[in-house]
């Protein structure tokens, strides 16, 4: 693992070595990753980036010889001999009339456009592909990262590295592509240089590997404005996603102006850091600008008055200069940006290689797992959340019998949705044994098991979209009414469904916002009936339900369990798990009592008897 993409953060912007070497990995991991795209692909980009260099204002040269002939002799316009040497540099003889040298320069800035045109397509393509590779393998890794790990990690930073960050990705590519282009044409360049005068184009290149080193300074203030531009949109991110995710309390406690102040504050930070390096960025700009206006003074000088070259050789370096020097200040800048956009890289990249870290191996290489004939047993489990003092299960053995239905009650923090999560293989125990029909499962069939399974939680998780799309959605039907309806039915959804303005078809907003708890809750019990599983889990799935609807939901339970389905109900209330067949009450991890709902009614002093009790539920006489 390469480290956490905490380590991105600003303590690091001092450790210079470090920085380096993330700086080489960094850019390394760029090209390769640029290059997956196909290196024809990645060559052919660079080739066109300098093509499109070399070719600027190509069209106005071909002009040159043209307008020198014609100030040189007016009357020969008609006819115009295009060979010429200037300063070294040699045209071949070649006559051509003056309307077809016309022609020729509107010829070239139509054939520079379509180029220009096929390359900027290209070049936007290979980005796409570039950023969406890691956007779409940052995706996955998170799909397949062991659950204990998701648990415990700010989801807030996946959601921004996925939706913010990964736009600066394709920036850094984009930068490094120019950068070599600039490197490239600098080299061209220089060696067309070298032709004209040897002398003065060293001079020119050691005048621009100085200006290099003196902009160093420049180049790690970008770097630093990078960290905190990350922490910054960071910070901004998941601010808003808290002010969102928790909207209705804010509003309805008057906490709006909390959020607006620390949302506020964060914009005031982030441009004050934004214009303490606009005018540093400004400033070293203003200087190379000075430094290449005194430079090409002196050149110019030494040329005549030292080295004594003849106006066309000065004309043809002044005209090489006159290039290379923007050349050199694109150059700082692409660096700079490189350097600002770089901490999104190795966010997104440390992000990416510390999920996959802890990949969960089961989710790959599903093997397909028969139905349950005798049940699940847990044999002396025990599972610790990481960093927890007590395990949040201790020493539990018991049972979930095939085509039955178990309950678990048990007061908050007892254990009972971390039994859930052992038996649908999101988590796996600590000691103990977990035996489905009698033996462990293999890492590649929890997969094919986790397909068997619908799996309602408290929170009834449901996507924007209409109610169909949130039905259809986790199952492999089709969008067959028929069965649509008949899943509301089951859980006794049809009513209220059929009286939406739009019936299926309703918006229901962001996360099912537009619905009550209770109605949320009823979708996302049909969008389990749906997917007709061999084991139903509901973990406090009907919490905001009336007893009416419980009731009736509780004998599609029942049926469901009559048609062989294995059932595990988790639930705190225990008229909601009265029907069930087995019964387990836990506390602090432990089962504290097991049997059948009859017959723990008849225990008067049993953990059970209280919890009905304590509910208010009639308990038999
Ligand atoms: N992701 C986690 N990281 C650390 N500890 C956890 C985590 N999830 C649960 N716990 C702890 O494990 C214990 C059991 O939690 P669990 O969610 O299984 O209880 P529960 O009986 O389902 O509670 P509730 O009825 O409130 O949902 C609790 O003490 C809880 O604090």
């Amino acid at each position: 693992m390469s480290g956490s993409p905490d380590q991105a953060g600003p303590s690091h912007v001092d450790a210079n070595s470090s920085r380096s070497v993330h700086f080489k990995t960094d850019l390394l991991q760029i090209l390769r990753e640029l290059r997956a795209s196909g290196s024809r692909k990645f060559w052919l980009a660079l080739g066109f980036l300098v093509l499109g260099g070399l070719t600027e204002g190509i069209s106005i040269l071909a002009l040159l010889p043209l307008l020198q002939r014609l100030v040189q002799s007016p009357e020969d316009a008609a006819e115009v001999n295009l060979g010429v040497d200037v300063g070294g540099l040699s045209f071949p003889d070649f006559t051509m009339t003056l309307p077809g040298i016309l022609i020729c320069f509107v010829g070239l800035v139509v054939m520079q456009t379509l180029f220009n045109r096929f390359k900027s397509v290209f070049l936007s393509d290979l980005l796409y592909d570039f950023s969406n590779r890691r956007r779409l393998s940052l995706f996955k890794a998170l799909g397949s990262t062991r659950w204990d790990r998701i648990t415990r990690m700010p989801l807030s930073r996946v959601e921004h590295a996925l939706t913010g960050e990964i736009e600066r990705i394709s920036l850094c590519g984009f930068c490094l592509l120019s950068i070599i282009q600039s490197l490239v044409m600098i080299g061209i360049y220089v060696g067309l240089g070298f032709a004209a005068s040897p002398q003065m184009t060293a001079g020119m290149l050691l005048f621009g590997i100085l200006a290099a080193v003196f902009m160093r300074p420049f180049r790690k203030r970008a770097a630093l404005f990078g960290q905190l531009l990350q922490e910054s949109r960071s910070s901004q991110f998941r601010t808003v996603s808290d002010f969102v995710g928790g909207l209705k309390g804010a509003r309805a406690t008057n906490s709006e102006d909390a959020y607006y102040f620390t949302f506020s504050d964060l914009l005031v930070r982030n441009k004050a850091d934004a214009r303490t390096y606009v005018r540093y960025e400004a400033m070293g700009s203003g200087i190379f600008q000075l430094m290449v206006a005194g430079g090409a003074a002196f050149f110019i000088y030494a040329s005549f008055i030292w080295l004594e070259l003849d106006f066309a050789r000065v004309a043809v370096l002044l005209v090489i200069g006159l290039r290379i020097a923007p050349r050199f200040l694109g150059l700082q800048g692409q660096v700079q940006q490189l350097l600002i956009d770089l901490p999104a890289w190795r966010y997104i990249y440390n992000l990416e290689q510390s999920l996959t870290a802890d990949r969960d191996d089961s989710i790959r290489n599903g093997v397909n797992v028969p139905p349950l004939k005798d049940g699940i047993k847990l044999r002396g489990v025990s599972y610790g959340y990481e960093g927890s003092k007590t395990p949040a299960l201790n020493d539990i053995t018991m049972q979930i019998r095939a085509r039955r239905i178990t309950a678990l009650i048990g007061p908050s923090g007892s254990g009972k949705s971390t039994i859930a999560d052992l038996v649908t293989g999101l988590i796996r125990p600590s000691q103990g044994d977990l035996l489905f029909d009698g033996r462990k499962l293999l890492p590649e069939e929890i997969n094919g098991w986790r397909a068997r399974i619908a799996y309602v939680s408290q929170d009834s998780f449901l996507t924007g979209g209409s109610v169909r799309d949130n039905l259809i959605a986790m199952t492999n039907f089709g969008s067959d009414d028929r069965s649509l309806w008949n899943a509301l039915e089951q859980a006794d959804a049809v009513d209220f469904v059929s009286a939406l303005p739009h019936g299926l078809d309703t918006l229901i907003g962001d996360r099912g916002v537009q619905l009550s708890g209770g109605q949320r809750q009823r979708i996302a019990l049909a969008r389990a009936f749906l997917r007709s599983p061999d084991f139903l889990v509901l973990d406090e799935a009907t919490s905001a339900l009336d007893w009416r609807t419980q009731e009736r939901i509780s004998q599609t339970v029942c049926r469901f369990a009559a048609s062989g389905v294995t059932v595990l109900i988790i639930a705190h209330r225990p008229s909601m798990i009265s029907f069930a067949d087995e019964i387990y009450a836990l506390d602090h991890g432990r089962v504290v009592e097991f049997g059948g709902g009859e017959e723990l009614l008849t225990r008067r002093s049993g953990a059970f008897f209280d919890m009905m009790v304590k509910e208010n539920t009639t308990v038999p006489d």
